[in-house]
């Protein structure tokens, strides 16, 4: 097995198992694992914590790979901040000793929730410097960091702040925070998940970081044979839950398809904590279902972990899914304080349960008051809200702005710009676009502020360029990957733009990512 036959710290362990090793790891990179060595070659490794020595079980390690990726399997000098993982699935060390793999969505699991949000400082500060050759010395002298430190915030610090007693539950843990979790489907109808990098499918019997809603609910006991993807959604982190189920690839046949849809619909009769069920057009093709395959390509591995994403991505945008109970839309609480006219609901909007919504249950409210905190608006000013999803911003901003101000709101999505539709139906302030936002840089100059909050991916060095030649008096970016944003960000501070603000908060507990708010000005 090349360069693993050869390893001098073989352990006997390791003598029969050649894809094991002993390593100290080092630092935690962006991604979830942390960098070691071993006779030169660099192995990424899932589940340490930067420090320890541990045995590692490489996959599939090839003499030929630059880098080999593996699990921690066993702690040999554990770090003072492991702790127990908090979800027994999630859990490599127990895993392993079961001969399975640890499912994946919760890499950070096995680490103090302290000691979580300081590692990713660290990433955060070393993303910006490798990828945007930033460094934060920089950045602080800049007197953009509060206390001249990166600090990773918990959200739910906001909603307790507001007196929210939900919020102050199991937030030791990091668990129960999801309001928005994607399930796979296995052979036997069952709600599933998958390991990092694989299509295995994990049965599961509860999904520990979604709120209790969904943790809690009959789903884990349903039958959705024929069905390949369920996203189960909890609106304001409350039941009624809301599915959007989307069948198996069309070559199953009319019959398939029939059996599933009468089995929801009996599901949503019988089961009074189901709300709303949407049937998304099927999938175009099977996918291919190798044991330990790779998923190939960022929106495969985005869609097992269910992360910053829409359901509607998922869909050909000429074929909305098809009610089949409960309401079209689900009630999604704004922020307090805002948007709360008598005109709109009194600031709860009608959400199309495909749309784009943040997962963390306190997240709309951790964001909306960094950026109110960080940049606040003034009567009057206009405002562009990239990225704009269902309107979160824009329902604060446009508050912010009054009568005299607007707000013009971009959205490519089609479910998610139909909910801002509705809500700000008749809003004088606001001006929407159902539109990538490339194509709308001719419409930015002449606003006072740009607010982009794009995908992981990044808004691109052409969206940027179309904002500093806009000439805003300022720029505030959400972002919920710190490489693309590290890369955004040279770019701004190329074109002459400095940092003014930077806020990270821990938007999603036990995994690797996290959410920054940046302001930059000239
Ligand atoms: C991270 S979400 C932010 C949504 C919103 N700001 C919020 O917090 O609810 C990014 C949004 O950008 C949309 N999007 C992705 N690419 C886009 C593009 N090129 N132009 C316009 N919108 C896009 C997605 O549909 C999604 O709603």
């Amino acid at each position: 097995m090349g360069s693993a036959a050869t390893d001098t710290a073989a352990t006997d362990s390791a003598a029969e198992h050649p894809e094991e090793f002993e390593v100290t790891v080092g630092p935690m990179a962006h991604g979830g694992h942390c960098v070691a060595r071993h006779e030169g070659r660099v192995i990424f490794v899932r589940h340490a914590v930067p420090g320890e020595r541990v045995r590692v079980r490489v996959q599939d390690p090839q003499a030929s790979a630059k880098f080999w990726r593996g699990d921690v399997i066993a702690v040999l000098e554990p770090s003072e901040h492991r702790r127990r993982h908090v979800w027994k699935l999630a859990d490599a060390l127990r895993a392993y000793q079961a001969d399975r793999l640890p499912v994946g969505g919760a890499e950070y699991g096995h680490m103090t929730d302290q000691h979580q949000r300081w590692t990713k400082a660290q990433v955060f500060r070393d993303t910006l410097q490798r990828v945007g050759g930033i460094s934060v010395h920089e950045v602080a002298s800049t007197g953009a960091l509060s206390e001249g430190e990166l600090h990773v915030a918990d959200p739910d610090d906001y909603a307790r702040h507001r007196g929210r007693r939900d919020a102050a539950a199991d937030s030791t843990t990091g668990m129960h925070w999801r309001t928005r979790v994607s399930f796979a489907v296995n052979g036997a109808g069952a709600l599933c998940m998958t390991p990092h990098r694989s299509h295995e499918l994990i049965e599961l019997r509860g999904m520990p970081l979604a709120v209790q809603a969904i943790n809690s609910s009959a789903l884990f006991r349903q039958d959705f044979t024929g069905a390949q993807t369920v996203d189960v959604i909890a609106a304001g982190a409350q039941a009624p839950l809301a599915l959007v189920v989307r069948p198996a690839a069309a070559d199953r046949g009319d019959s398939a398809h029939s059996d599933l849809t009468e089995r929801l619909v009996a599901m949503a009769q019988e089961d009074e904590r189901l709300g709303t069920v949407l049937l998304a057009p099927p999938a175009a093709a099977p996918r291919s279902r190798s044991p330990r395959g790779p998923r190939t390509g960022r929106r495969g591995r985005a869609r097992a972990q269910g992360r910053k994403r829409s359901t509607e991505g998922q869909s050909a945008p000429q074929q909305p899914p098809t009610l089949l109970a409960g309401p079209r839309s689900v009630a999604e609480p704004l922020p307090a304080g805002q948007g709360g006219g008598a005109r709109h609901g009194g600031g709860v909007l009608a959400l199309r349960p495909e749309s784009f919504w943040q997962i963390h249950r306190s997240a709309p409210e951790a964001l909306v008051q960094t950026v109110e905190s960080l940049a606040p608006l003034q009567g009057g000013e206009s405002v562009a809200d990239l990225y704009a999803g269902a309107g979160l911003f824009t329902a604060w901003a446009a508050d912010r702005v009054g009568a005299g101000g607007r707000v013009l709101s971009v959205e490519a999505a089609g479910a998610s710009a139909a909910s801002a539709a509705e809500y700000f139906h008749g809003d004088d302030r606001v001006i929407l676009r159902q539109s990538p936002v490339e194509h709308m840089l001719a419409e930015l100059p002449g606003h006072d502020v740009v607010l982009l909050d794009p995908p992981r991916a990044g808004a691109g060095a052409r969206v940027i360029a179309g904002i500093d030649e806009a000439a805003p008096r300022r720029i505030v970016y959400v972002s919920c990957d710190p490489a693309s944003f590290a890369r955004d960000a040279a770019e701004l501070l190329r074109r002459g733009w400095q940092f003014r603000d930077l806020r990270i908060l821990d938007l999603y507990p036990n995994t690797h990512h996290m959410e920054s708010v940046a302001v930059f000005e000239r």
